[in-house]
């Protein structure tokens, strides 16, 4: 699994969207298969990710995971609402350090448990593509050698071809609205499913064995676009019927499904596989405060029931002010949170939330932190430090100041303090503004800030403001001071102890 060294946007980030349905309120949509447009969410969640992944070409490394898609809503190929309602789902998820594509494959993953199907892994560091991709995106009415061409221009070969569709459609079905070619007869609801079961199964598999199915693409009148039933009987149903084993059909469907989600751009390293991280620092605030810096941090901890005391300690910048242990705060308060369903399914039902609030001296400062962990059963305390390396705090120049800002009907006027500006300074922010329901792509705008007079020099900092539009879904402040440039990742606009 992925090693967590703080701090680390892209896995703090996807493991929280991951683990934490409150980080990511799409992660809850596509809970026990829930409907819509009379098909299901995770349906659509899933064929979107495949309609995204097949503008990959092998051969040459491109395309892929990519969330493409966004510009190819236009073509055939991605006819349906449930393209764009999908990604309008995802909109509030992605900041600069997770992009679409990275929250387009997480969809497929809760597709597919939030039906019933098996754990997929989930691997992060997709980069969106800046514009549409080549419209290969396999048609039902190509002839067979189309679509082994268009597998194998996507990586798979022709038996993987086969157990890919049947995957895929286990889910969903046609809907007459979108292909009334294919879709010739009316039918209840407008929409034949490929299965008569809902979730996440083999019965796709088995009905057509048994040739009791209905899949439209299989036993539709239209022949032209039965390309299912070409593509499930090209090896004379050898591949099918090894899926009639429901073991087998998770196996496949997990594996197959976890490549589709990883085919990305060759230029695209995607990390190990994220799993709920043990002990995670999160929600870290650092600010002037009457006379002193306040530091705020949370450890996030997987709760096994044990009744946990934790203590943080930490170091001084510079000079001498704490004890040679450390100087040392307990928790101030222990909250629990709730995991979602797909942490749940690896064991992991709720996360314990030991919060701080230090006051550090403010001359000497803080460079570095830690935690000492007691399970208060007898056993010797443990240390709790970044895997070794301690939880390192890169500088004090430039911080976001909570208790400064003030937050409007529009957004907030966000303050960051700077230390010391002796000579000219700058000060910016880089604002990941989400996207709307027609333009489903986050975008970047960069605010300048100004000298804040409503917030007067204190404690050696000076104040500057700009206000941040209510759209921002997060920021990075960038300021250049005495000619050294500074950036600081700001997730949070509030933490437990502002
Ligand atoms: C030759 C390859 C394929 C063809 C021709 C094909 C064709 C289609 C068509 C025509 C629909 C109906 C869409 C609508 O009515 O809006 C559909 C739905 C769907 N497809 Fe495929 N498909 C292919 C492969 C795949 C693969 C590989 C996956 C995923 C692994 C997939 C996942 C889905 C899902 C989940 C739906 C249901 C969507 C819903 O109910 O909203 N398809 N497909």
């Amino acid at each position: 699994a992925a090693v967590f060294h703080w701090p680390d946007p892209l896995l703090d980030t996807l493991d929280d969207q991951l683990y934490r349905p409150g980080f990511s309120p799409a992660s809850t949509f596509a809970l026990n298969c829930g409907p819509r447009d009379n098909s299901t969410i995770a349906a659509q969640w899933l064929r979107l990710a495949y309609h995204d992944m097949a503008t990959h070409d092998s051969t040459t490394g491109t395309g892929g995971m990519d969330a493409s898609i966004v510009f190819e809503f236009d073509r055939p190929q991605n006819i349906g609402v449930g393209m764009l309602e999908s990604l309008v789902d995802f909109l509030v998820a992605p900041n600069e350090y997770v992009g679409m594509a990275d929250v387009i494959a997480m969809g497929a993953i809760n597709a597919v448990v939030g039906c019933g199907g098996p754990v997929i892994p989930f691997r992060g560091g997709r980069i969106d593509a800046t514009e549409a991709g080549p419209a290969t995106v396999p048609e039902p009415q190509q002839d067979l050698a189309s679509h082994i061409a268009s597998f194998k221009a996507q990586g798979f070969t022709e038996t993987e071809m086969i157990s890919l569709v049947a995957c895929g459609h286990s889910l969903g079905g046609v809907r007459q609205a979108d292909f009334p070619l294919i879709m010739t007869e009316d039918v209840p609801a407008g929409i034949q499913t490929f299965a008569s079961t809902l979730g996440f199964d083999n019965t796709v598999v088995t009905e057509y064995l048994k040739g009791t199915t209905e899949n439209v693409l299989v036993v539709g009148s239209n022949i032209t676009t039965r390309s299912d039933f070409r593509i499930f009987s090209s090896d004379g149903n050898v591949t099918m019927q090894s899926l009639a084993s429901p073991d087998n059909f998770n196996q496949v469907c997990a594996d197959l499904i976890g490549r589709m989600i990883d085919t990305v751009p060759s230029t695209v390293t995607l990390t190990d596989p994220i799993e709920p991280i043990d002990f995670k620092v999160w929600n870290t605030l650092l600010f002037p405060q009457g006379g002193s810096l306040a530091f705020l941090a949370t450890l996030r901890i997987i709760d096994t029931g044990v009744n946990r005391t934790v203590t943080m300690f930490w170091k001084e910048r510079t000079g001498t002010f704490c004890p040679p242990a450390g100087c040392s705060v307990p928790s101030f308060q222990v909250t629990t949170d709730s995991a979602s369903f797909l942490a749940t399914l690896k064991g992991v039902t709720a996360f314990k939330l030991h919060s701080f609030n230090a006051a550090i001296d403010l001359t000497t400062s803080i460079s570095q932190f830690w935690f000492e962990v007691n399970d208060n059963d007898g056993s010797a305390p443990f240390i709790v430090d970044n895997n070794g390396v301690n939880y390192t705090i890169d500088q004090d120049v430039v911080l976001f100041d909570p208790r400064r800002s003030s937050f409007t009907i529009g957004g907030l006027f966000m303050v960051v303090g700077v230390k010391d500006p002796s000579t000219s300074i700058n000060v910016t922010a880089l604002t990941t503004i989400d996207g709307t329901t027609t333009v489903p792509v986050t975008s970047s705008v960069i605010a300048n800030f100004e000298l804040d007079s409503s917030n007067p020099p204190a404690d050696g900092y000076m104040f500057y403001t700009s206000p941040i539009s209510g759209k921002s879904l997060s920021n990075t402040i960038h300021a250049t001071v005495n000619g050294t440039a500074y950036s600081l990742w700001v997730p949070f606009l509030d933490a437990p102890g502002v």
